[in-house]
């Protein structure tokens, strides 16, 4: 035997009712208890309606005709004309006993609980009768069961107590000898003097309830027109899913702040005799839905799902006189309860020199009173600060049976939110450690949600939200790379990697559904957003999004002067520009302080050696204690391409040019050929060490002549490039007189750091650096004998690419 719930959108339409049959039909092996609820909007139309009776108001007349109307097309449109008639003049005798109560409300201008009771229960006798009928006339044989009779309750009008010892008797005795499938209607019972009473909020529920426990069934199902309780609220986390499995607790807990599914009270019965209780999807039956049971039946999640409540104030009431007085909290809440404001959570520090609650945002002006004249005395005394309010707040829970004793999950939850940059205003947590709650801004909402909906497992794919600027060389290909991608990490590396914002020196694009990548070039120059640095950045932080990273590919100081703003928005850094890592130390040292303060990362990996691993290896070995004594290296992918192509008979000027093409200078070339590159480098690598040094530390000796840096354009540079060509074909003629080969080399040896090209001969490890290589060589004292040596291409925007891809990559898997 099993009870079935259908709630009022379930019941709504014609149409929906048929879908209720077809699901009714598909159960008939088993006996069933349908519980429904009045056709969808019928209970407020019946309270609306009567509202207007009891103020004298004759339009409730209108108001009764529609309900009228929507009864008796219901039955018009539901059974085959040659039975109507039956149905049709028993909905008319309710509809006409009916009218006679309004009438009477409306003649003596009166609304009592009593009469309210009776009217409202009509809605869900109407709807049962008629349901009834319908079946019946499908060929399906249903009895109606009257719950309003089986169902004896208190005189507590609007909200009646239940005597369960004589409800279960009648139910037993009615469902000895009933018909295979009984409809009843929820929300009605009756006092000992048959007088109507209903079972309040939820009515329907606890009506399902009360019938599943007093027959002891084995299902008892709840239909509805959701898939089940949901991991969390769908229109905030779009990856949002039913959870298949919940114990009774943390659906309560779920339900108590804010999913809607069931209300808690009315599920009691069926708790108390352990019914598992099924939450379906009218419009969805093949969904699995939510079964609700005495445990979470071997789930290992920890985290069941996240509840969110919004609009929410805070009240903080403070003061030295508070302390140790035990009368305090037990005023502020007598207060708060006599001005009828509901406590949604408390916090109060062991120093018991404040409360705080939280409440619902309408309430702030009723608690306010409240509370101004409880303690109106120690106000005056200044023994009570004046109230603190913060408004434009919300709740997050997260819930689940498995946290208690699961140590780090709170400590996870608050780094989560921390390196979103959501500030967590209250905290509560009970002892049973199923429900762990906290208050943050309402505007942080929905990034806190999918934040912790990803932190927790909930989500299959954590979201990475990317704001590029600088699309040349370098960024464009990140962006081919990223479109290549996109779908194998969300397959196999369950990240979602999307861009969502976009710049140009010219123009910026924002999406934040993502940026479609087959067409980002139109959408950024058809665009209408001119560029702007402060309203990129402006525009990041209005769409507070989740896991923002700023990827910065141009080689601007003016960008790179931003980052310190950005981390400390709790907004990653990820950038091959070399600005900001070879500034002044005191920046350097500020740019990670500050990342590591607002727990955002600041990774620039492709500043030294493009995608190699040069920075990162460097740090696992200084991290992990070992020094380094010596570097040497060749790290200029430009110069060192320069030098290996730069023959007799070649012009040192195209060579220059061709490197560019490749995509190995500088936007800049100056910067590659007068060794500043190179010097930048070095001076990064040494600073991973530990050394404070300054770009005016490094010693270098430029071999290009010094007219040439004085040019302005990239033109006027090759031009004089040409005219001192004499001067280039000798540097290389010498070094194949010395049978060797032209590196411009960095070296960090006894605590001084220098740049400068050299004759490499055969012997050394340098001489056979190919095409675009960098090497770099470190000696330590764990590579004390033979250096740790790291090779390979150093340039090129294919490898650039992948290096930022990679930093993007850590991010998106810390
Ligand atoms: N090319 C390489 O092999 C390589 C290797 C490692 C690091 N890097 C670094 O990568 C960065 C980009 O190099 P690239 O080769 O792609 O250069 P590029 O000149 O091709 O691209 C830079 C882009 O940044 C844009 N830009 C400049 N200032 C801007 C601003 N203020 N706002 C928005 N956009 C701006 C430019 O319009 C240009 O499109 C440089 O910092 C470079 O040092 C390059
Ligand atoms: N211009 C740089 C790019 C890599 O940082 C080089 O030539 O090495």
């Amino acid at each position: 035997m099993k009870v079935l719930k259908f709630g009022g959108t379930s019941v709504g339409t014609p149409d929906n009712l048929r879908v209720v049959k077809d699901i009714l039909s598909a159960g008939k092996e088993e006996k069933q208890v349908c519980v429904v609820s009045a056709f969808g909007g019928v209970t407020n139309l019946l309270h609306e309606c009567s509202d207007l009776a009891a103020a004298g108001d004759e339009s409730y007349q209108g108001l009764f005709a529609k309900i009228e109307a929507r009864h008796l097309d219901t039955v018009k449109e539901l059974l085959p004309v040659k039975s109507q008639s039956g149905t049709l003049s028993k909905t008319k005798i309710l509809l006409n006993d009916l009218e006679d109560i309004m009438k009477g409300i409306f003649l003596i201008g009166e609304l009592s609980p009593r009469s309210l009771d009776r009217v409202l229960g009509m809605g869900e006798i109407l709807s049962s009768n008629i349901i009834v009928d319908f079946l019946n006339s499908e060929g399906l044989t249903t009895d109606w069961g009257n719950t309003g009779a089986m169902i004896k309750t208190d005189s507590t009008f609007n909200n009646a107590i239940v005597d369960f010892s004589s409800t279960n008797q009648n139910i037993k005795d009615f469902f000895k000898s009933s018909a295979d499938l009984v409809i009843c209607p929820g929300f009605v019972s009756s006092n000992q003097d048959n007088v109507n009473t209903t079972l309040g909020r939820g009515g329907s529920d606890y009506t399902a309830a009360i019938l599943a426990a007093a027959l002891e069934v084995d299902t008892f199902e709840i239909w509805t027109d959701v898939s089940g309780m949901m991991t969390s609220d769908p229109r905030a986390v779009s990856s949002a899913h039913p959870i298949e499995k919940i114990s009774y607790q943390e659906a309560m807990e779920l339900s108590h702040f804010g999913a809607k599914v069931i209300y808690p009270p009315t599920i009691q019965p069926a708790l108390d005799k352990n019914i598992p209780i099924k939450i379906k999807n009218t419009f969805r039956p093949q969904d699995a839905g939510t079964t609700i049971s005495a445990d979470s039946n071997g789930s290992k999640q920890f985290v069941k799902g996240l509840s969110s409540v919004k609009n929410i104030a805070l009240l903080n009431l403070s003061g030295s006189g508070m302390i140790g007085i035990p009368k305090f909290s037990f005023r502020l809440f007598k207060a708060l309860s006599e001005a009828k404001v509901n406590v949604i959570i408390i916090t109060q520090a062991s120093s018991e020199h404040s409360i705080c609650v939280g409440i619902d945002g309408n309430d702030v002006e009723a608690s306010r009173a409240a509370i101004a004249e409880e303690f109106q005395f120690e106000l005056s005394l200044n023994k009570v600060n004046p109230l603190e309010v913060e408004e434009h707040l919300a709740i997050v829970a997260l819930v689940g049976d498995k946290m208690r004793d699961h140590v780090g999950i709170s400590g996870q939850m608050f780094a989560a939110l921390g390196e979103n940059g959501v500030n967590i205003k209250a905290i509560a947590q009970g002892s049973s450690e199923r429900n762990i709650t906290v208050v943050i801004q309402e505007r942080h909402l929905k990034k806190s949600l999918n934040v912790l909906h990803e932190s927790f497992f909930l989500s299959e794919k954590k979201r990475i939200n990317l704001f590029l600027v600088g699309i040349g060389n370098v960024g464009g290909t990140l962006i081919q790379q990223i479109a290549k991608q996109q779908e194998y990490l969300s397959e196999n590396e369950h990240v979602d990697l999307r861009i969502v914002g976009l710049a140009n020196s010219k123009k910026m694009y924002f999406d934040e559904e993502g940026i479609d990548l087959s067409k980002w070039k139109d959408l950024l120059l058809n665009g209408t957003l001119k560029m702007e640095n402060a309203a990129f950045i402006q525009s990041i932080q209005n769409m507070n999004l989740r896991n923002s990273v700023f990827v910065d590919n141009t080689a601007s100081a003016e960008i790179a002067g931003l980052y310190n703003g950005i981390l400390s928005k709790n907004i990653s850094v990820v950038t091959p520009n070399k600005i900001a890592c070879a500034s002044s130390y005191e920046n350097y040292q500020e740019l990670k302080n500050t990342a590591r303060e607002y727990k955002s990362k600041f990774y620039y990996e492709t500043n030294v050696g493009a995608g190699l691993p040069v920075i990162t290896t460097l740090n696992d070995l200084i991290k992990s204690g070992d020094r380094v004594k010596k570097i040497e290296a060749v790290l200029s992918g430009s110069l060192n391409f320069i030098f290996n192509n730069f023959k007799p008979g070649v012009k040192f000027v195209d060579i220059v040019k061709q490197a560019g093409e490749e995509g190995y200078t500088e936007p800049d070339p100056k910067i590659d050929l007068s060794g500043v590159d190179v010097m930048r480098k070095i001076l990064i690598l040494i600073r991973e060490c530990g050394v404070e040094a300054e770009l005016s530390d490094i010693t270098a000796d430029s071999f290009i002549p010094a007219d040439c840096m004085k040019t302005k354009t990239n033109e006027e540079f090759y031009a004089k490039l040409e005219a001192h060509e004499e001067h280039f074909q000798s540097l290389v003629k010498q070094a194949e007189d010395n049978n060797a080969r032209l590196k411009v080399v960095a070296t960090y040896d006894d605590g001084k750091a220098s740049v400068g090209l050299k004759e490499i001969t055969k012997s050394h490890p340098f001489y056979i650096l190919e095409g675009s290589d960098n090497i770099v060589l470190f000696n330590t004292n764990r590579y004390a004998d033979q250096p740790l040596v790291i090779k390979g291409a150093g340039a090129g925007a294919a490898v650039t690419a992948m290096g930022i891809f990679a930093d993007i990559m850590r991010i998106a898997n810390s």
